[in-house]
This record gives C-alpha cells, structure tokens and sequence, in this order.
C-alpha cells in the first residue's frame, strides 16, 4: 500500500525541480529589463513569470481538476502597446519550455507534461498556465498554493529564495514541497555544496534532500536546546517585519545572539533543521495582508518537524479564508517546548510598546 500523497509528493518534488534549474540557470543572465514592479511595488522577474508558468503546466497535466492559488498573474505580460511586454512574454516562453523538456528522471512520468518528448507549449499556452494560479482560495475542497519564487529580493540580491508549493485540502495543509537553490546543506557551509529541497507530509515528518542527490532524503527535527541557547530568525528586509519588535521578544526571552536574517521560507526551513530556533514576523502596521502561499509550505515543514506555528496570539494560521491569511497578526514559529514562551514574550513586547505610544 503508498503512503497518503505519494503521487502529488512526487510531482511536486518534479515541479519545484525544474522551477528551481530554471531560476537558477535565470540569475546569472538577468538582465535589467526583466524584473517589472507590480502595483504594490514589490519586484517580479522572467524567473517568477516563469517558474509559475512551469509548475502550473505540469499540475494541470497530472491533476487537471486541482485549483491553484498562485502569486503571479499574466496581466502585465499581455500589454500589446508596451514593447518590454513582448520581450518578457518570449523570454519567459524559451526559459518555461526549456524547464518542462529537461530530461525525465528516472522516477519522473512524460504523463506529467514533461520531458523532450512534449512539443514546445506556445506563448498563449504558458501565459494561461500562469492564470490558472487566479483561483481565489476556499475553506472546503482541495487546492494547491504556489510562491514560484518567494523572496524575489533575495534572489535578485543573490541570497536566499525559495520555490514553493503546498497542496491544501479542507483548509489544511497536506503537503509542502520548498526549493532552495542557495540554501548550503549545511548552515553556515557558505564554501560547500548548496541547494536543498525540503518535504513535508502531514503525518509523515519533514525531510530535506540534496538538490543533486535527491535519493538522500534526511529526515528533520527541531532540537531542543536551553533558552540562553536560542536564536531568532527574521526577514532581511524591514519593511516585511518589525525588527524592533522582535528585538525586543527576543529581549524578554534573555537572547543575547544577534538574529539570523535570511529572504523568504528558507527561514521555516531552517528552523526545521534547527539552524535557527524561533521565526519571528511581527506586522510592521502598515497594512500589509500575508498570502498563503507565503507560509503553507513552510508552516507544514515546521509542524512535522516537532513544532508549532501560530500568529503572535497563539491562533493557528487559518488557510481558508481565500487568498490571504486575513488580518495580519504576524506569525511565530518554534519548537513545541519554546512557543508558550515566546507567546509571554511577544504580550511583553506589545505591552512595552503601547507604553511608549
Ligand atoms: N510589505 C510586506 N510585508 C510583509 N511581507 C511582504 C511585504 N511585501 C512583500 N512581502 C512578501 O513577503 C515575503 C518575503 O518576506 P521575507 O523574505 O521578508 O520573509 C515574500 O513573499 C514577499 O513577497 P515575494 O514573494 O514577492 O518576495
Ligand atoms: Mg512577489
Ligand atoms: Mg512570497
Ligand atoms: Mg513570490
């Protein structure tokens, strides 16, 4: 008998992949005229329209009647009057082509839309598959979420991004499947080998894999380790989470180590393999809405891997509600024995805080 998800873990892992030898391949030949800025001023490569488009195709090949809520839409891409839409749209159409006809692993099925064997999906083809991320979310049924690169400023920085797919059913997340392309496979091995892939299936635990070596699955877990111990993790940039709030839960929590800042779910998935101990995103109060496909992946890894994930009032993260998570109250993440902890700490934090108002 297979495991639950055995087929969708496998193509996700197959999506993620070859999103992530794309959005590799793209860095090192971005050029300036290919990152547009959407209406809420974040940054948007060919590697996000891309990487969408790619992982859209293949789900809609082996699960045709599966919903995605993805991050990118096509609508900037399909303005006939601006010429840069037209280079974009042909570019991304090589890179997505030349992604879904890489060679078939051995475990890979042409069946998925994949492999030399398909013929090229043409412009109109691709800009549709990237649509068919528009579903806007649902508190019943199944759907997937996809990131193709969560933490676009980190990967146009060089540093961490993440591709990310998680699959929901009933409002709860199944799977998470979160490629990591710069991630080293071990923390800190800035020198040695880097790319990991990291899966997590709901009552199956959380595992990380070589990019290049994808049979060595390692199975992750958050160690525990004293409070004096414990290191925080948090955005790099300052905009997506209040640093001098989390200065100061870390401050009520007696940690004196200076936080790890790294871009995107890489963080979820540190804290999985416990290069770091507590995932602090404290909204910065401007308005901003978190999406699911910001945290389903990684929230799943987290929880599989022995701890727990909450918004900074201890309710659980509620992936129903559509496309966002609905009001922002940040999200901390930790393992089992630390959160209760933390939760004093970030009702310390606030209270000091209003205070000062
Ligand atoms: N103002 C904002 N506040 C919080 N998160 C944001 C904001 N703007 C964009 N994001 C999203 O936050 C995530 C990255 O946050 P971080 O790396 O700091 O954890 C990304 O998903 C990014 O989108 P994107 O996927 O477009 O990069
Ligand atoms: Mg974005
Ligand atoms: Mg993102
Ligand atoms: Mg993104």
């Amino acid at each position: 008998m297979s495991l639950a998800f055995a087929l969708e873990k496998q193509v996700a892992i197959s999506a993620v992949l070859r999103a992530c030898s794309l959005t590799s391949a793209v860095f090192n030949k971005l050029v300036k005229n290919e990152t547009l800025v959407k209406g809420d001023k974040s940054p948007v490569t060919v590697a996000d329209y891309s990487a969408q488009a790619v992982i859209n195709v293949i789900l809609a090949q082996a699960f045709p009647s599966d919903p995605i809520v993805g991050e990118e839409d096509s609508a900037d891409l399909r303005n006939d009057s601006d010429p840069t839409s037209a280079t974009l749209r042909s570019r991304i159409t090589e890179l997505a082509n030349e992604a879904l006809a890489l060679p078939l692993r051995d475990w890979e099925k042409a069946e998925w839309g994949i492999g030399p064997t398909h013929g090229q999906r043409t412009t109109s083809q691709l800009l549709d598959a990237i649509d068919r991320g528009n579903f806007s979310g649902a508190r019943k049924g199944r759907m997937w979420t996809l990131d193709p690169i969560d933490g676009t400023k980190g990967f146009l920085r060089g540093e961490q991004y993440a591709v990310c797919l998680a699959l929901i059913e009933d409002s709860e997340v199944k799977l998470g499947v979160m490629g990591c392309p710069n991630l080293p496979l071990k923390a800190g091995d800035e020198a040695g080998e880097k790319g990991c892939i990291f899966v997590a299936v709901e009552g199956q635990g959380s595992e990380q894999r070589p990019i290049s070596s994808l049979q060595d699955a390692t199975p992750i877990h958050i160690p525990t380790r004293p409070l004096s111990e414990l290191r925080t993790l948090e955005s790099v940039e300052a905009a997506h989470s209040s640093q001098s709030t989390t200065g100061r839960i870390a401050q009520a929590l007696g940690i004196t180590a200076a936080p790890v800042r790294m871009d995107s779910q890489a963080k979820y998935c540190s804290l999985a393999r416990g290069d770091g101990d507590i995932y602090l995103r404290m909204p910065t109060g401007v308005g901003y809405v978190e999406k699911i496909w910001d945290h389903a992946g990684g929230s799943l890894l987290v929880t599989e891997a022995g701890g727990v994930v909450s918004d900074s009032r201890g309710q659980p993260l509620d992936f129903g509600l559509g496309r966002t998570l609905g009001e922002n109250f940040g999200v901390i993440a930790s393992g089992k024995d630390v959160h209760p902890s933390v939760l004093e700490a970030v009702r310390k934090a606030r209270a000091e805080e209003s205070q000062k108002l």
